[in-house]
């Protein structure tokens, strides 16, 4: 048996567990799969950091949703990892890297954490879809009955992991529990797709609701808000410095000129510590 400890944190709600695995040795998936099997745990997303692969990054991350796919980015989640190693070190900085690339963290004087989440990707076949679109701010495609769409010509954007975003008047009126999980799994998609429902409250605003890939509702998703955030500039409908309100609270997104990079700024919430047990072998045994 082999006790593994976790931190269980949370950035605007969206539920998060830290497992460190820098030092232990353990096979991600099977740490995962006992913190599904811990009674009384819910998570969204686990964030497994692994020793650094690269020069200058604090760790090799992972990311696992909670039905036990893998996701390319989490920006809530991020924060988390990055708060957690700020904690340790005493700096106010931190560096990983993903499969992806790397992700850089600061900490500002409020406390807010803030994310290089990385350039946007907007090609069909970046994102991935599975059928080609010249212009993919605005898709043909459309949820509800033929003629009276509910939602229709989103916005596609991968900002490390893929998202489909529509734009609609009243953010109430969507019922995204019920039609989430038909966009999540649509043929459009062969990778999937973390669903936004967007409204743009004013140029510099928007409000977002989000069904995650491999997680359902959640009360807040960063990565999500990005990809709001770039596809409503891209549409002209806000600039490239927004607010973007959320159940869980408030995120601020800038999307900057100079490099094209998103920064992705917003609070993390540390709530207890614990430790599941192991029956697995350790990793390279
Ligand atoms: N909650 C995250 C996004 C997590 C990954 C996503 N569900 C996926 O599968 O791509 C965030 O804060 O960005």
């Amino acid at each position: 048996m082999t006790t593994i400890p976790f931190r269980k944190m949370n950035g605007l709600g969206n539920e998060i567990a830290v497992v460190d695995l820098r030092q232990a040795k353990a096979r991600p998936q099977a740490v995962v799969g006992a913190l599904s099997a811990k009674a009384g745990l819910a998570f969204d997303q686990a964030m497994v950091l692994l020793p650094p692969k690269a020069q200058g990054t604090d760790a090799f991350v992972e990311i696992y949703n909670s039905d036990g796919s893998k996701a390319g980015a989490c920006g809530n989640g991020t924060r988390c990892i990055a708060d957690h190693v700020m904690a340790a070190t005493g700096r106010d900085s931190a560096v990983f890297q993903t499969a992806g690339g790397l992700l850089v963290c600061h900490r500002n004087e409020d406390g807010s954490i803030s994310v290089d989440m990385g350039a946007p990707r907007f090609e069909w076949h970046e994102i991935p879809l599975s059928e080609r679109f010249a212009d993919t701010r605005f898709i043909e495609f459309e949820v509800g009955p033929r003629g009276a769409p509910v939602m229709h010509s989103p916005a596609v954007v991968n900002v490390g992991n893929p998202h489909v975003v529509f734009f609609v008047n009243e953010l109430e009126a969507i019922d995204l529990g019920r039609i989430g999980p038909m966009i999540e799994y649509h043929p459009m998609f062969p990778e999937r797709v973390n669903v936004g429902v967007a409204e743009v409250v004013s140029p510099e605003r928007l409000r977002l609701k989000v069904w995650e890939r491999g997680a359902g509702l959640t009360k807040a998703c960063g990565s999500a808000a990005c990809a709001a955030a770039v596809s409503a500039a891209r549409r002209r409908q806000t600039g490239r410095s927004v607010h973007v309100e959320l159940p869980g609270g408030e995120l601020h997104i800038l999307w900057r000129e100079d490099d094209d990079h998103i920064v992705m700024t917003g609070p993390v919430a540390h709530e207890y510590d614990d430790e599941v047990e192991l029956d697995a072998t350790p990793a390279g045994a």
